[in-house]
């Protein structure tokens, strides 16, 4: 649970929001019942420096004592490496809350370039809120003047991030007193940054990942298996977007917060563990509105994105071929159009994706109307692609060559079986969406015999609307299909969710009473299955034994002969056999 201050931080935080622009020598905090003289002293102290080398001056620090006691609340001052005073905050009794700061944004460097320091009335030491305060906001240090009346001493504890072999983590000082504190402030910040991101760096070497995500699911329907598996598929998807993964939150709430979609005390976990791992980016399981994408980074100053937008990143990384290309860009606008609001900064966070492979920087600038017309212009190269996909579709439908399309869930292992097939060569791997294009390829039979196959762009649960739309065109040629070949991948526990998954998307695309045959695929992986997951693997093969589905391993020619025979089953039917 967060802390009563700890909320409190948050609300102050999303409340500054709203107040666009402040005047910048405001005194921050509740002022009411304060004198205007009072108040005028505390506006002084904005015109205090403080030399670098020292984290505040004896005098200065005295002042800050005196005039807290006077309005009996606590004041803090945050203070640049420069040594100048940039926020003056008043409190209460207990403590006190940072405004947004606005004017230092983190960007990419470990810590804010600011430090707090505030007096405590009671004499009592830093607090956990206090910390919290300092990892949450990445301030460079904390300090805590201490007064106690009997002893009319001025005594400070500091609090600072430290680089640990776990991660960064809070450090709190003994207590000493003013003079005693020996503290080469300017040098020592720069060294504690310095360590901070050598260890960040350090923490994430391996792969070169381009970013360095935690995942985030929130979810107030289904059971937490599903939101896992869900959330383990995103995992995947990740992965094929070469982003690094280093922590998962799942939530399940009663009811889902608007604005942030999760709850303020996870989004204050999720902040913190961020920081510990050097994150760089949110990434949602379900679709976030685009005002949410904004809350959620103006909070978190993460960039935020949701599954869709992953997916669309990863499409428009593997596009090849130019019908590809075009898909995925009017996939991207169709996305982005109604995500525009108007202002540069959002157009840029939200088409930047991951490491910015938006539609490219200049479209960036371009309005509403541009995109639309981009989008037309697309929609009508696209057409143009199709009409040539329709002559050669027209003449094979002429030949009366049998058609067979290979669909199914992203990495059963389709490419693979065109593949082993045809003894062709297309791209295969294991991430997820290897393949975007169709392929067509002849499948030749004894006695001049022949089908033509063609291989699909893999489904997957919450195929972004914008995106199924796009690939309609090349999904057009599903229509054509005397037989759909459904491969599931065997080998995965989740192979039932894949195949409604599958049929789902086949209804939506009104293929649904297309003949059909069930594949299983990997059925060489089924004997570790059995043993990793021994409830899995009985279920996969009572499955494929009911709907008589046929298990191949699309990596091993010779397992090919069930499959060769129903094909010629059901194509040729009066032959006697032609497979040898
Ligand atoms: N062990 C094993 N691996 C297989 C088999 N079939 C395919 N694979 C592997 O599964 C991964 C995915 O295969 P692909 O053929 O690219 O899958 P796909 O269905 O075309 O995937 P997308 O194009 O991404 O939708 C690859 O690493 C293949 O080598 C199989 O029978 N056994
Ligand atoms: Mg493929």
């Amino acid at each position: 649970m967060p802390s009563a201050r700890g909320r409190s931080i948050l609300k102050s935080i999303f409340r500054s929001w709203q107040q666009r622009s402040h005047p910048i020598k405001e005194v921050f905090g509740n002022l009411t019942g304060l004198k205007t003289s009072q108040i005028q002293a505390l506006e002084r102290l904005y015109r205090r420096r403080i030399p670098q080398a020292e984290f505040c001056t004896q005098e200065l620090a005295g002042r800050l004592v005196e005039l807290s006691l006077d309005i009996r609340r606590q004041i803090g001052i945050l203070v640049n490496r420069s040594g100048m005073v940039e926020y003056v905050i008043v409190g209460d009794e207990r403590g006190l809350v940072i405004p947004e700061l606005r004017d230092y944004p983190l960007g990419k460097r470990p810590l804010r370039g600011l430090r707090l320091i505030h007096t405590h009335l009671k004499n009592e030491q830093v607090s956990e809120d206090d910390l919290t305060d300092l990892s949450l906001l990445r301030l460079d240090l904390l300090a805590a003047l201490l007064f106690s009346p009997e002893k009319r001493r001025i005594s400070v504890q500091m609090a600072w991030i430290s680089p640990t072999s776990s991660g960064p983590s809070t450090i709190t000082g003994a207590i000493t007193t003013f003079e005693r504190v020996d503290l080469e402030c300017a040098r020592f910040l720069e060294e504690l940054e310095a360590d901070l991101s050598r260890s960040t760096r350090a923490k994430s070497s391996g792969v070169e990942a381009l970013e360095r995500a935690i995942l985030v699911s929130v979810t107030v329907e289904g059971t937490r298996q599903e939101a896992e598996d869900s959330i383990m598929e995103l995992r995947e998807l990740a992965r094929t977007a070469q982003i690094e993964v280093l922590d998962e939150f799942i939530q399940r709430p009663r009811s889902i917060n608007p604005r942030f979609v999760m709850g303020e005390g996870k989004m204050r976990d999720v902040v913190i563990r961020a920081l510990q791992h050097g994150a760089t980016m949110l990434i949602f399981d379900q679709e976030l509105t685009p005002a949410q994408i904004r809350s959620i980074s103006a909070m978190t100053e993460l960039k935020a994105i949701d599954r869709s937008q992953l997916i669309l990143d990863i499409f428009a990384r593997r596009a090849q071929t130019l019908d590809g290309k075009v898909q995925v860009e009017l996939a991207q606008l169709k996305y982005l159009l109604p995500r525009l609001t108007g202002r540069g900064v959002q157009m840029s966070r939200l088409m930047g994706g991951i490491g910015g492979r938006g539609p490219g920087e200049t479209k960036l600038e371009t309005d509403r109307r541009r995109i639309r017309d981009r989008i037309a212009s697309l929609e009508r190269e696209l057409k143009e692609l199709s009409r040539g996909r329709d002559q050669r579709r027209r003449k094979r439908v002429k030949a009366s060559v049998p058609i067979v399309s290979i669909v199914g869930y992203t990495n059963a292992g389709k490419s693979t079986l065109l593949n082993t097939l045809t003894k062709s060569r297309v791209f295969t791997e294991d991430l997820l969406f290897a393949t975007l294009d169709t392929s067509t390829r002849r499948l030749r039979f004894p006695l001049e015999r022949e089908v033509i196959i063609t291989d699909t762009v893999g489904f997957i649960r919450s195929l972004p609307a914008s995106l199924l739309g796009a690939f309609k065109a090349t999904l057009e040629e599903l229509r054509d299909a005397d037989l759909l070949l459904h491969v599931v991948d065997a080998s995965n526990p989740r192979f039932e969710t894949h195949i409604q998954q599958v049929n789902r998307i086949l209804d939506e695309l009104e293929l649904g009473d297309k003949p059909r045959l069930l594949i299983f695929n990997k059925s060489d992986l089924l004997a570790k299955l059995k043993k990793s997951d021994t409830i899995a693997f009985l279920r996969v093969r009572q499955f494929a034994r009911t709907c008589g589905g046929i298990m191949i391993a699309a990596t091993d020619r010779t397992s090919m002969s069930p499959l060769l025979e129903e094909l010629q089953r059901r194509f040729w039917p009066d032959e006697s056999s032609l497979i040898d």
